[in-house]
């Protein structure tokens, strides 16, 4: 009672004055601006991974998975715990359970059911999420460029399609291959897993993601400048169109397996945490006083239980697949499939946050 009448006051109070809140402040630069730099900084590299084996993007994947992207979405069960005034404990982990066993388990029915356009609905998903995520980030750091939900709709499906649009632009090859491994743990014959991915890579459909995306930037980036020339702030809205561009450069370059492998834990995995970092009290409490280690110790023993689980599930998919895993391939494959069905109830916790936080309501604060 006591800690539950401490957590709504102090929340009352963060929303009262989020504008100057150095929590806030200290979040994004920690977990947003400062690994963007380190992501430009790695753009030297980046354009190298086209010349290794796609092993090393595997390998990248993994570590990423291992040391941030799995446990972004395991403390999923206590966000209506913390964002919300009026939620027990109990009822968190009891909605949000049911909610991973339900999504989760017809992710992967579709999967065996109609692999290829679970595959497509996964890209889909993922395209969503990511750019839900970074909407959210935008929030975090106040931009003020962004008034509209219509803007930060656009803004959306710019962020989000940069991971999974371009580089099915700029590398088919290995997009193709690893859309052939996802499916072809469900088509065991692998000449008929190739013939079912085709549509996705024939030339027209590159084409227009390419156009699409090219178009979609230009006029977010377009409509940004506006509210620049209308008095918004032009160093947020540099930082917003530095940071697409800085994307832009990552997935055109990169071998995509290692690209979205560093993007998932460097970018989207860090930005989430830093979310959740600030609907924790008293981690917030801590990243506002500087001390970002305590903060995220604290978020780390929360993750922990679910991490661990989240691997579980991964284990779980590797038995069920009807092809077995065999080779680093597979076990990617089997991680995406694990990952696209924990993917599904995560997006309805995160849109719930979302509202809760006002990220889509024009004028709203997040
Ligand atoms: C690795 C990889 C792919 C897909 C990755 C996806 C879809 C990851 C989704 C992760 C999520 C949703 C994490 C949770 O936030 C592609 C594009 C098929 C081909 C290139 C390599
Ligand atoms: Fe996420």
């Amino acid at each position: 009672m006591t800690e539950t009448a401490t957590r709504s006051a102090t929340r009352r109070r963060a929303t009262a004055d989020e504008g100057d809140d150095p929590a806030r402040s200290a979040v994004d630069r920690w977990f947003a601006f400062y690994p963007a730099l380190a992501l430009a900084g790695l753009l030297p590299l980046a354009a190298v991974t086209p010349l290794f084996p796609v092993e090393v993007g595997v390998a990248t994947f993994a570590l990423g998975t291992l040391v941030v992207g799995m446990a972004h979405g395991a403390v999923d069960h206590l966000v209506p715990l913390r964002a919300a005034t009026d939620v027990s404990l109990r009822r968190s982990v009891a909605v949000v359970s049911v909610a991973y066993a339900i999504l989760g388990g017809a992710v992967v029915a579709a999967f065996f059911l109609a692999p290829v356009a679970a595959f497509v609905g996964f890209i889909a998903l993922t395209w969503l999420h990511w750019g839900q995520g970074d909407v959210a980030a935008l929030t975090v750091a106040d931009v003020d460029h962004l008034p509209t939900a219509a803007e930060r709709w656009l803004s959306l499906v710019v962020r989000g399609g940069l991971p999974m649009g371009v580089p099915l632009v700029a590398h088919p090859e290995e997009y193709r291959l690893v859309a052939e491994w996802i499916v072809g743990l469900f088509v065991v014959d692998a000449a008929a897993a190739a013939a079912a991915v085709d549509p996705v890579f024939v030339p027209e459909t590159r084409l227009a993601v390419g156009a699409f995306m090219t178009a979609a930037t230009a006029v977010s980036v377009g409509l940004g400048y506006r509210r620049v020339r209308a008095g918004a702030s032009r160093r947020d809205w540099l930082r917003d169109a530095g940071e697409v561009g800085a994307l832009w450069a990552w997935f055109l370059l990169a071998a995509p397996v290692f690209a979205i492998g560093v993007y998932f834990a460097l970018w989207h995995g860090l930005r989430h945490v830093g979310r959740l970092i600030l609907v924790d009290d008293r981690a917030a409490a801590a990243v506002g006083d500087g001390d970002l280690h305590g903060a995220l110790a604290r978020f780390g023993r929360d993750a922990a239980p679910l991490t661990l689980g989240g691997f579980l599930v991964v284990a779980a998919v590797g038995l069920s697949v009807p092809a077995g895993v065999a080779a680093p391939g597979d076990l990617l494959a089997v991680s995406l499939v694990a990952i696209a069905a924990m993917t599904l109830p995560h997006v309805v916790v995160v849109a719930w946050l979302d509202r809760r936080q006002g990220v889509w309501r024009p004028g709203g604060t997040g």
